[in-house]
């Protein structure tokens, strides 16, 4: 059953088109990942899907009410929809605590109490509730303005990139702790990056977007397996051109190396990774080169190796 949804959404910047004819569906609590490279429209999307952008045409629904843009509304946006980017604004004069209970002005005192003590606790902040912005981490700051956003109760958050600024070990404990935040309070989850990485740690779920169209949505196994586009498949990894093949394609993983065969070429590089050394491999007939993962760390560089792989495992792409 859908409750949050784009229908037919495109936008156009004088002569540039954004996005085109977007659609998407949402049920209650769903989480979903959009990866899309720079300028695909991504921040686009979630600025008209908050009602904070006007859409050049189409229509964005949450339940049975249609969402009205800035030209409709006098003051845009939503409580209900609340979008959280790279570049968060918190009071800088106002400690954590008062940050995230400036939303709250309204609200019976009472309740506001509890929800800002609630979301210190599951944000990890109540030690931190009495400093000043510039008294924290990036990290910290970006979970003070996720608190932010959390504290009126948002049906839907929209999650443009947030986790940008952090270093790699701090974005992932964050996106794991979000998600058990975000899982307890059964909100509906969009949350657009151009990392695939990040967005499987948070879900599963994934559509891609290119210059302004959906290119594919699926989970990352069909993706993976059985990508439209060779962007979509270079999300995943590298891919090699099989010589004197059109628009066929295999994967460093699925490459084996042997000392005998039709296909040789000698290795250039080697990288030591966590489960396999990454060899890059200059073909002897054409000097194209190849990425091959080496799971039993067994080739050096100057070593003569043939490349093998099973046909099934080859990928056609032709976009
Ligand atoms: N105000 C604007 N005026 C004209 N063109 C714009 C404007 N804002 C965005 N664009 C263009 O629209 C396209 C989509 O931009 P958008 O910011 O939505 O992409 P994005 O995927 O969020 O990019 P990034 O990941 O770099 O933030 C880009 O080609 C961009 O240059």
């Amino acid at each position: 059953m859908s409750y949050f949804s784009l229908r037919q959404v495109s936008k156009s910047y004088e002569s540039q088109t954004a996005l085109h004819e977007f659609s998407l569906e949402l049920a209650k609590g769903e989480f979903l990942s959009i990866v899309g490279e720079s300028g695909s429209g991504k921040s686009t999307l979630l600025r008209i899907a908050a009602g904070l952008m006007t859409q050049s045409s189409g229509e964005v629904w949450l339940g049975d009410q249609q969402i009205q843009n800035p030209k409709q509304k006098l003051v845009a946006g939503y409580d209900e929809i609340k979008l959280i980017h790279q570049d968060y604004h918190l009071f800088p004069n106002a400690t954590v605590e008062e940050n995230i209970s400036r939303p709250l002005m309204n609200y019976d005192p009472e309740y506001k109490k509890l929800r800002v003590k609630s979301l210190l606790e599951q944000l990890g902040l109540e030690k931190y509730k009495d400093r000043l912005p510039r008294q924290l981490s990036g990290g910290q700051q970006q979970k003070v303005a996720i608190a932010q956003a959390l504290a009126v109760e948002p049906e839907v958050l929209l999650l443009d990139e947030p986790f940008s600024h952090l270093d790699t070990i701090q974005k992932h404990k964050l996106i794991f702790e979000l998600k058990e935040v975000l899982r307890e309070s059964g909100t509906t989850v969009i949350f657009v990056t151009h990392d695939l990485d990040d967005a499987l740690r948070l879900t599963d779920s994934v559509l891609i977007l290119q210059k302004g169209k959906v290119i594919q949505k699926g989970n990352s196994r069909a993706l993976c397996e059985h990508p439209k586009t060779r962007y979509v498949a270079r999300l995943f990894s590298p891919i090699n051109l099989i010589p004197d093949r059109l628009d066929n394609y295999i994967r460093p993983a699925d490459v084996r190396l042997r000392t005998k065969g039709e296909l040789l070429g000698h290795v250039i590089d080697q990288r030591f990774l966590v489960h396999y050394n990454s060899l890059l491999i200059r073909l002897r007939n054409g000097g194209q080169v190849w990425e091959v993962d080496d799971p039993a760390r067994k080739y050096e560089i100057g070593d003569r190796v043939y490349l093998h792989f099973d046909e099934e495992k080859v990928l056609v792409l032709k976009g």
